[in-house]
Formats: structure tokens, C-alpha cells, sequence
């Protein structure tokens, strides 16, 4: 693996998602979630659930972070890795919708730390969280795109 994280680079990334998790628009649940999720560039993109009356078309922290660095200018898997958090008894566990998302635009092989809000800290893999999961060539689908410049 490569480019792993520094410790330094990793604590700032949980501090990141605990800053997002303080943004989240959670007025039907009650329950916030943070995302942070580091690009090639050193660049750590913030997500946070965002809920709507309608409840479906809800957000999770996860999805918000990876599509705003895709709308970015960032290059599906040209991530480094991503932290989660919430205020749960164990490290939060995405859910099956945001698995699959980043198993099309992470990749299988970058890392995922697991997080809560009272320091459990476990780190994982996109393909540990979805082994098998269904994909349509998507290495030459992420190389077709991002070809503008980065704007954060
Ligand atoms: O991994 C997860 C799981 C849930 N949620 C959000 C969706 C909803 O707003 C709230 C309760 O499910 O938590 C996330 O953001 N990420």
C-alpha cells in the first residue's frame, strides 16, 4: 500500500470528521454523522449527514464528503483515505448505500478508520466493508474523469 498516513495526518483527519459531524442538518434523527475524506493533494473534503422532510433524499456524512471532492475536481481513487465518526457506543458502521459508493469512487484498497465520538478507532478497508461488490469497469470510468483542475 502506498502513501500510507502519518499519525499526524490521521488525528487531523478524525479531528476533521468531528468538525463536519458538528455541521450535520439532522433535525428528523437527531443523530449526526461526520465524514473527512483526505485527496492526493493533502486536501481534506468534510461531509456531514444532511436530512430532508421527505426523509429519502437524506445524505450520509460518507456520500456528501466523497461527492463534494468529485464535484471538486478530485479523481474518483485518487483518495487517501477517509475517517468516520459519530456518537456511538463502538466505531460507526456506514451504511450499505455509502459502501457501495466508495467502492466505486475510493477503491478497494484505501483505508477507512471507523470512529466514535469517546475514541474508538478501527481501521478498515473499502473491500472489507463491501467484499464482492458490484462494479461496471470502474477504473477506466474514474480515469474518464476529473479532468479540470482541482478548486479545493
Ligand atoms: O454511516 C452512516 C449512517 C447513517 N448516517 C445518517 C443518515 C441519517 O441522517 C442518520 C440516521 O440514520 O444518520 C450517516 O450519515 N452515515
Amino acid at each position: 500500500m502506498t502513501n500510507r498516513l502519518s499519525s499526524e495526518e490521521l488525528r487531523q483527519l478524525i479531528e476533521a470528521a468531528k468538525e463536519a459531524r458538528s455541521r450535520a442538518y439532522i433535525p428528523y434523527s437527531g443523530f449526526g454523522v461526520g465524514a473527512a475524506l483526505l485527496d492526493g493533494n493533502g486536501h481534506i473534503h468534510y461531509g456531514c449527514n444532511v436530512e430532508n422532510a421527505a426523509y429519502g433524499p437524506t445524505n450520509c456524512a460518507e456520500r456528501t464528503a466523497m461527492f463534494r471532492a468529485v464535484a471538486d475536481g478530485h479523481a474518483p481513487r485518487s483518495f487517501r483515505g477517509m475517517a468516520v465518526v459519530a456518537d456511538t457506543p463502538g466505531p460507526v458502521s456506514p451504511c450499505g448505500t455509502c459502501r457501495q459508493v466508495m467502492a466505486e469512487l475510493c477503491g478497494p484498497d484505501m483505508p477507512v478508520w471507523l470512529t466514535s465520538m469517546k475514541g474508538d478507532v478501527t481501521e478498515t478497508t473499502v473491500s472489507a466493508l463491501l467484499p464482492g461488490a458490484f462494479l461496471l469497469n470502474a477504473d477506466e470510468a474514474a480515469g474518464a474523469f476529473s479532468k479540470g483542475e482541482p478548486t479545493a
